[in-house]
């Protein structure tokens, strides 16, 4: 509506809103206010990100892909259009709630038409209401009058109706489809791919921001050129019947206005994928110094940081002046366009007015109609930032959905030359990742295809054997782009009780061992046999734990801290689940519904709704810890249980300093040193009582007391671990140790080749031979 007031020569009631959503901060133009109707949504959060290309850790050959993806902004048709199409039509034709969407949909399109229908009734009316002031017909200027309140009082509720149902419809669409993307996102750890292998730049930003501006835009798109349709046909009659040379003029005029704009425009569409990606490590870097700061501090890195971040900025400011550059000529172009709009269909049409043949109100309807056909059919050239910046936002959604779907069908759209060479090896590992949990005769994942190698098969064989719990066989893995060796055909299982610790010299390939058991590596060859499935499939359940080194502290209480991720479920689902669990034990479980929140004497101030249930932190002879075989549900710990498992790691204190209340929230990752959150990775270990545990460096930051301490919280558990660790301390808790030589760089023993590797029994590891090994 607003548009419509502020459009030159329009005397009628607001026609429907033309003004697409701004997806880009751009100069302030003569014509703001059209395109300010919805705009103001958009711009302000549109450039929320968190992480950015640069952010991967380890792309191929250390460079970032982000330039090659700015780059490689598509003003293509050819590539835009089957992307647009692929995003569009999903909401409609597979959505659960197709129907009733459709339906809205059409009562929005009814909506529109309806408005289209005041606009047409306005020429009207404003034809006789200058009619009647022309020619000073004071009873017939009244009666008009009164008809154009009536009118506008009918008519705005029709806009406003229309503009709420189509704003709301784009709200549901728009988190439909952030919830599937979101599970295409997590689906087999692409998350991981996507990160690891550099896929895509700020995959959060394209899902927070770009999906929004994405169903906005969308929707008021169809909207308008629904409208521009209905209002071509609608007034096309009135003008041609007014003037036909008149509609001749207007042809010639906007078939000339909407070639020249797209030619002066062109370059606007690239202009704006790059400002997204340029916003978003600008805003990716804040956030690293947020999350970074105490690291930071120490190294008195402030300088640095400030550096860096203007550098983005300035990246940021240099793209957006020349995107200013690129609007400014547009702009020069459409506000000429705009203005001459309020003379032209007078200028043509005055000679007939001097000559008597037509009233002066004919000469205002002729305007208002030259208008409305004219903004129908230049809705390119009143548009086009708009849908340049639409035209970036598809690019950047399409080609994110298609790198999902890509992992999804096992394999990866990717696009980029750099990413591809790291990702080979991403991209077999996807589908490694763990779909065939639930199967029962063992399912090879991660097929081959990886060049040199053939890459790593997974397989996974539900419930365990009782004989092994881990087979690698003849497993070689390489550095991804270099191709460099860094185990040769490690063949090695280990069974119940018989714990391995894998040593050699940085850079060797130890991580790269239990990245490979993860399903998270698939660079190189050989076989995996999981006897048992990873934890954090599903709900309670998996014989797997994976500890990584750097532990992951969850956002929320201390309570969350402990129960992710075997029971990282919404309360509701777990309590649900925990019932059940006690039900089916048939009285095993402990048989209070609550501990009473510090039942246990702690004091605590828990939920004091989790059933309880018979697991005993520390005891291996439970009757329901892990000994045969996956799918078995783990009951929800109790209060006191979460309790036992913290003072077993040595984190009573703690407990204590939070007045025992379980459900304290706070910033753990930077109140907890980094030493308690390694105690309370081992809490959660005790408290899911996996099979087997793969840890990296999982003790690095403990003293060698607690460090025993938790090793033998792990023996007397019953949980077999194969730990990787540099402290020849640690061959003490295990039986074996594997020893890597990696590369063979930085080796002193004499015997150590690249991509070598031997198992020897721990206790032959003298601490001279475990010093030597370690270079
Ligand atoms: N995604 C990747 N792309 C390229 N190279 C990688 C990638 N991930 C790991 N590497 C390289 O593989 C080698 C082995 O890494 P890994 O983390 O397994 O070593 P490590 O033995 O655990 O080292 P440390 O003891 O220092 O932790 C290293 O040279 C590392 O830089």
């Amino acid at each position: 509506m607003l548009a419509q007031l502020c459009a030159p020569a329009s005397l009628g009631l607001a026609g429907p809103s033309k003004g697409l959503p701004r997806l880009h901060a751009r100069p302030r133009r003569p014509d703001r206010c059209r395109l300010a109707t919805r705009s103001q949504q958009a711009p302000a959060e549109q450039r929320e990100s968190t992480t950015p290309a640069e952010a991967v850790p380890r792309s191929a050959a250390g460079r970032s892909v982000l330039t090659t993806k700015q780059e490689g902004a598509s003003t293509d048709l050819a590539v835009i259009l089957p992307r647009l199409k692929e995003l569009v039509l999903p909401y409609w034709m597979e959505s659960d709630e197709k129907n009733s969407a459709r339906w809205r949909l059409a009562g929005v399109f009814a909506l529109t038409l309806g408005t289209t229908g005041v606009s047409v009734v306005f020429n009207y009316l404003g034809r006789d209401f200058f009619n009647a002031l022309s020619a000073k017909d004071q009873e017939k200027f009244t009666e008009m009058l009164i008809k154009w309140l009536l009118g506008i009082c009918a008519g705005v509720p029709v806009y406003v109706l229309r503009d709420y149902y189509q704003s709301k419809l784009a709200l549901e669409w728009r988190q439909w489809m952030t919830e599937r993307f979101t599970a295409d996102y997590f689906y087999d750890r692409t998350f991981y791919q996507v990160q690891a292998g550099a896929l895509v730049d700020n995959p959060d930003q394209r899902i927070a921001v770009d999906i929004r501006n994405f169903t906005d835009t969308a929707l008021t798109f169809s909207v308008v050129m629904l409208n521009a349709v209905v209002d071509l046909v609608s007034f096309s009659g009135i003008l041609y019947s007014i003037y036909p040379p008149l509609f001749a003029a207007l042809l010639v005029y906007s078939i000339g206005g909407t070639a020249l704009s797209l030619r002066i425009g062109q370059p606007l569409v690239g202009l704006n994928f790059q400002q997204e990606a340029q916003e978003a490590n600008f805003r990716y870097g804040l956030v690293r110094v947020r999350e970074n700061a105490e690291s930071i501090a120490f190294y008195g890195g402030e300088d640095n940081e400030q550096r860096l971040l203007n550098a983005r900025l300035r990246a940021a400011v240099d793209n957006f002046l020349e995107l200013l550059k690129a609007s400014r000529n547009l702009s020069f172009f459409t506000s000429f366009y705009r203005f001459l709009i309020s003379v032209l269909p007078a200028a043509v049409v005055a000679p007939l007015y001097f000559r008597g043949e037509i009233e002066f109100g004919v000469i205002n309807q002729s305007a208002s109609a030259f208008n409305h056909i004219l903004t129908d059919v230049s809705l390119v050239v009143y548009q086009f930032e708009a849908i340049a910046g639409f035209s970036a936002v598809v690019d950047r959604l399409g080609e994110f959905r298609e790198v999902l779907h890509g992992s999804r069908n096992g394999g990866t759209a990717t696009v980029d030359p750099i990413a591809l060479a790291a990702s080979s090896d991403a991209e077999d590992a996807a589908p490694a990742a763990g779909s065939s949990s639930s199967s029962s005769g063992g399912v090879p994942q991660g097929a081959g295809g990886e060049g040199e190698g053939g890459g790593i098969t997974i397989t996974d064989l539900p419930g365990t054997s009782g004989r092994s719990l881990l087979d690698i066989q003849d497993l070689t893995l390489r550095v991804p782009s270099s191709g460099t060796t860094l185990v040769s055909g490690l063949t090695l299982s280990v069974t119940p009780g018989q714990s391995l610790l894998i040593m050699g010299p940085s850079g060797a390939g130890k991580t790269s061992i239990l990245r490979t058991v993860a399903g998270l590596w698939n660079s190189g060859s050989g076989h995996i046999v999981r006897h048992g499935q990873p934890m954090g499939r599903a709900e309670g359940e998996g014989d797997i734990f994976f500890v990584p080194q750097r532990p992951y502290v969850v956002l929320g209480t201390l309570r969350d801290q402990l129960l992710y991720p075997t029971w990282a479920q919404p309360l509701e689902a777990t309590e649900a689940a925990a019932a059940e669990a006690a039900a089916a034990e048939g009285g095993k479980a402990a048989g209070s519904s609550s501990d009473g929140g510090g039942s246990d004497g702690s004091g605590g101030s828990g939920t004091g709704s989790h059933a309880a249930a018979a697991v005993s932190v520390g005891s291996s002879d439970d009757s329901s810890s892990s000994s045969n075989g996956a799918g078995r549900r783990r009951p929800l710990p109790t209060d006191a249980q979460l309790r036992e498992a913290l003072r077993t790691v040595q984190l009573a204190p703690l407990l204590e300093r939070i007045g025992g209340n379980l459900d304290a929230v706070a910033d753990w990752a930077s109140t907890l040193s980094l030493g308690e959150q390694q105690r309370l990775a081992f809490a959660r270990v005790l408290l899911a009582k996996p099979q087997l545990v793969l840890m990296d460096e999982s003790t690095s930051a403990l003293d060698t007391r607690n460090e025993r301490l938790l090793y033998q919280a792990l023996r007397d558990a019953g949980i077999t671990f194969i730990s990787v660790g540099h402290r020849p301390t640690l061959t003490q808790f295990h039986e074996r140790v594997l020893l890597v030589h990696g590369t063979g760089s930085g080796l002193d023993a004499a015997d150590a080749a690249p991509g070598g590797w031997e198992v020897r029994p721990a206790s032959e590891m003298s601490l001279e031979k475990a010093l030597d090994y370690m270079g």
